[in-house]
């Protein structure tokens, strides 16, 4: 055996970043491996460049909604300078990782881990014992198990574009579809999405999904709903999307094809079985403390878990529950009351809580407030007309029990209604409170 840890921890992403650190802290001997230059998904091909991207859409979304409004000129995305920025902050994140975790004592591996045994890894030639693992291994774009599968690219592809192609064709319609959508159109690509759903962005509320799409309509995003893509074809120097729904097949010509068609645990390469680790629905079998319920030396969190919503405020909550139950035993559940969610389309779509068909089916008693605010001043002075709410309101004690906002503000403003779900507070307390003025979240008061 030439490796013996008390921790070994299976990625580099959020969640194996949060839980290493505080378990290397507590004392212990740790080690992480990655296969992928360190840093994890968020921070090298999700949330972070994504946003990057979304900052220069952005500027062309204002500029279109302010010209006659004072703006005149013309302005265009420059994609490979916009690459090139996105790059100086991704570039450095392995290093920059890679030194955090060394510092803190933290052994660091490369390479694709196998279990070999309950307490025992592989990676290439050698073997690791451990007394304890984390699998934060994350999740990976699922198979479309399709013909033509092998053309699509995926985020990290669309993310490291050097240039951007005239016809994008996006297979899904959830949270990367209508991102990547956003900022494509914005940079000058014709895009089409291909959405097997009934409607874009299914977890958010259907009526502000339905506003939003006036601002897809806008950029000119052409979406096909009750559509599922079942082939890719390459033909010359392009391909031909082949789809079938409720209008009959249809076929997209493209010359780049993305797949925005959801993400899956990433567990299926680690042998689990091979340390008697259950798996159910794609997914590790575990109790509530996170940990497996056949093999208690390992743990899970982050989206490798998949037991909350696959965000990195999730994974980073699960690694704290974890390094806590590592390091004190097990004691500490995880609590996803309150978590917040945005897309990042322009405008952006948030919802906190339950939505309403949620509400309605726990059976509780609720009002709702629910309206399109276009006239209000938030929208009308950066001439944004999406813009409107949906809040829950429990009618015994006027807590929130859930928020959906769109439009501009929307990503901020959404934050303290999680702080409110969180924290148990009530509609009159957010009506109270004295928000800075004229702020998104001053809003706020009007839509409770
Ligand atoms: C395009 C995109 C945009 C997103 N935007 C947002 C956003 O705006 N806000 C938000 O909250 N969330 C967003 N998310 C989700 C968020 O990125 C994830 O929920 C989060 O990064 C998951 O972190 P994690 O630590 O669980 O896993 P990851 O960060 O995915 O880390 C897992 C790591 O494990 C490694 N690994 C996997 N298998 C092995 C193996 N066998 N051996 C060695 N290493 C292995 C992988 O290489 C990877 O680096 C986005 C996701 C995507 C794809
Ligand atoms: N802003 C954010 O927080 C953010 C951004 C991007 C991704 N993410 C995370 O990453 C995960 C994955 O994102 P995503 O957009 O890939 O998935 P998603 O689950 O949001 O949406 C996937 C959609 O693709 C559709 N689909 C599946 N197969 C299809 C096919 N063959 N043809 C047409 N449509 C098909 C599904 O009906 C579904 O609506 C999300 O669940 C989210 O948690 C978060």
């Amino acid at each position: 055996m030439d490796m013996n840890y008390d921790l070994m921890v299976i990625g580099t992403g959020t969640a194996a970043m949060v839980c290493a650190l505080r378990v290397a802290k507590a004392g212990w001997k740790v080690a992480v491996i990655d296969e992928k230059p360190f840093g994890g998904t968020c921070a090298l091909r999700g949330c972070d460049p994504k946003k990057m991207l979304v900052a220069d859409a952005e500027v062309i979304d204002a500029k279109q909604r302010m010209t006659g409004h004072g703006v005149k000129g013309d302005l265009r995305i420059d994609w490979p300078d916009l690459i090139r920025f996105k790059r100086s902050f991704t570039d450095p994140v392995p290093e920059k990782h890679e030194r955090r975790y060394e510092e803190a004592g933290i052994v660091t591996l490369h390479g694709t881990a196998k279990f070999t045994g309950p307490n025992h890894l592989s990676v290439g030639d050698h073997e690791i014992e451990y007394r304890k693992i984390l699998i934060a291994s994350g999740a990976r774009p699922i198979p479309l198990a399709i013909p033509g599968e092998e053309h699509l690219i995926d985020n990290e592809g669309f993310l490291e574009l050097p240039s951007l192609p005239k016809r994008i064709v996006l297979v899904g319609g959830g949270y990367i579809a209508a991102e990547f959508s956003h900022i494509a159109a914005r940079a000058g690509a014709e895009v089409t999405i291909l959405q097997r759903g009934p409607r874009m962005l299914t977890q958010f509320e259907p009526e502000l999904v339905n506003w939003l799409m006036d601002a897809f309509d806008r950029i000119g995003v052409r979406v096909i709903t009750d559509t599922a893509v079942d082939a890719i074809r390459r033909s010359g120097g392009k391909y031909v999307v082949h789809a079938n729904g409720k209008g009959g097949p249809i076929e997209v010509v493209a010359d780049l094809v993305v797949h925005a068609a959801g993400r899956a645990p990433a567990i299926e390469r680690l042998d689990l079985e091979k340390a008697g680790i259950a798996a159910e629905h794609g997914k590790p079998k575990l109790n509530k403390f996170l940990q497996s319920v056949s093999n208690p030396a390992v743990y899970a969190a982050g989206d490798a878990a998949s037991n909350g919503p696959p965000l990195t405020p999730v994974s980073s909550h699960d690694a704290k529950v974890v390094a806590a139950n590592l390091v004190e035993g097990n004691h500490r559940e995880p609590d996803y009351k309150g978590v917040p969610s945005v897309a990042f389309t322009l405008p952006p779509i948030a919802r906190v809580g339950l939505t309403e068909a949620e509400a309605n089916e726990a059976g509780l008693r609720f009002r709702t407030k629910y309206e399109r605010t276009s006239q209000w001043f938030t929208a009308r002075r950066v001439a944004e007309p999406v813009y409107g709410h949906k809040t829950l309101i429990e009618e015994e004690t006027g807590t929130i029990l859930g928020a959906h906002l769109v439009g501009p503000g929307a990503d901020q403003a959404i934050n303290i209604f999680g702080l409110a779900i969180r924290h148990g507070l009530t509609a009159d307390d957010l009506k109270t409170t004295m928000f800075a003025y004229p702020t998104g979240a001053s809003d706020i008061g009007y839509m409770v």
